[in-house]
């Protein structure tokens, strides 16, 4: 199919260009595609590239974060991949005010591309018990990892560095403001500076605008950062992110149960009710989700026969 292929990463994406490392390059090359791909790379993802210099193929993806576009009203809904070949996410909200539904949607979103979540509270210097928050919101989302962390001081900075294993890939997750930028250089240091020399040595000149960039860290792991983040809209389910209420309505009366005031719901009773409002407000978004979708294909799907119709006659 194609000339020898080498394997390469996607550091970031710009428009119709992408910023690829392999193994054998000395520094990062700005390629672009062969052709159109059935694939459009993005951060993360594993490419090959050809004899060219051009990315011919993009590899099958294990954890992605896929969000909604924030699309007009009556317009198709449509899908971003923010990151491919995650293993981990960090999902980000600051002290001393941190927000339960906005982790529990990123925790969602993060689970549903099947990748593992840690919760990480920022700003842990504005607070005096920033690991006791941190472990309690961790705890109602049953998320086993929880860190409180500071730029500011560094505290908190090494037990991030433990969750982040050579050799794995993991990715900020947050909403914009939560300091997601800021604990990104705290973990690289100097090698701040290093890469940004990089990036700015590429012939097409500057790319200060960098969008979601992956890093290699001092420790032997990579970072994708997420900026500017403001509507993290889900796509495919919940993945394990509400196990604790999809285990329990497993014992529910009824199968469509909402969890308010059905006779026989095992729910209600034994989730924090304002966990619950959270999961019925996520449901509802994916309800109407999957029916946009659902009516996007079907239009699709008339629209090639109509087409294959009139070619015919
Ligand atoms: N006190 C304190 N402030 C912090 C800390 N980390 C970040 N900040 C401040 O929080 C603000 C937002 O931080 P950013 O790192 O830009 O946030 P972000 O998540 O990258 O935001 P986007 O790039 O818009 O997605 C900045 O003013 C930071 O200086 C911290 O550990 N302690
Ligand atoms: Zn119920």
């Amino acid at each position: 199919m194609h000339s020898q292929l080498t394997r390469a990463r996607v550091l970031a994406q710009y428009r119709g260009h992408w910023l690829v490392a392999s193994e054998s390059d000395e520094a990062p090359r700005l390629l672009t595609a062969r052709g159109r791909l059935a694939e459009t790379p993005v951060t993360g993802d594993w490419v090959g590239v050809d004899d060219g210099g051009a990315i011919a193929h993009v590899f099958d993806r294990a954890g992605t974060i896929i969000r909604r576009v924030p699309g007009e009203q009556g317009k198709p809904v449509s899908a971003q991949i923010l990151a491919a070949n995650v293993d981990l996410a960090l999902v980000t909200e600051p002290l001393p005010d941190p927000k339960a539904r906005r982790l529990e949607r990123f925790a969602a979103l993060a689970a549903a591309g099947g990748v593992p979540v840690a919760v990480v509270l920022t700003k842990t210097d504005l607070v005096d018990d920033g690991y006791v928050t941190a472990a309690a919101l961790a705890r109602r989302m049953g998320v086993a990892d929880a860190v409180d962390v500071s730029a500011v001081t560094g505290e908190g900075l090494g037990v991030v560095r433990s969750l982040l294993a050579p050799g794995t890939t993991a990715v900020l997750l947050g909403a914009s403001g939560t300091g997601k930028s800021t604990l990104v250089n705290a973990l690289l240091g100097e090698e701040r500076m290093k890469t940004g020399e990089v990036r700015a040595s590429d012939r097409r000149g500057r790319h200060t605008t960098v969008t979601r960039e992956l890093l290699a860290l001092p420790g032997g792991a990579f970072l994708i950062d997420t900026p500017g983040i403001r509507v993290a809209g889900l796509w495919d389910g919940t993945g394990e992110s509400f196990a604790d209420v999809d285990t329990l309505a497993a014992d529910c009366r009824f199968s469509d149960c909402e969890h308010r005031t059905e006779p026989g719901c095992a729910v209600r009773d034994a989730i924090d009710p304002e966990r619950l409002a959270a999961w019925r407000k996520l449901q509802r978004e994916l309800a109407w989700v999957t029916d946009r979708r659902a009516a996007q294909r079907q239009r699709d799907e008339w629209h090639k026969q109509i087409t294959k119709q009139l070619r015919q006659r």
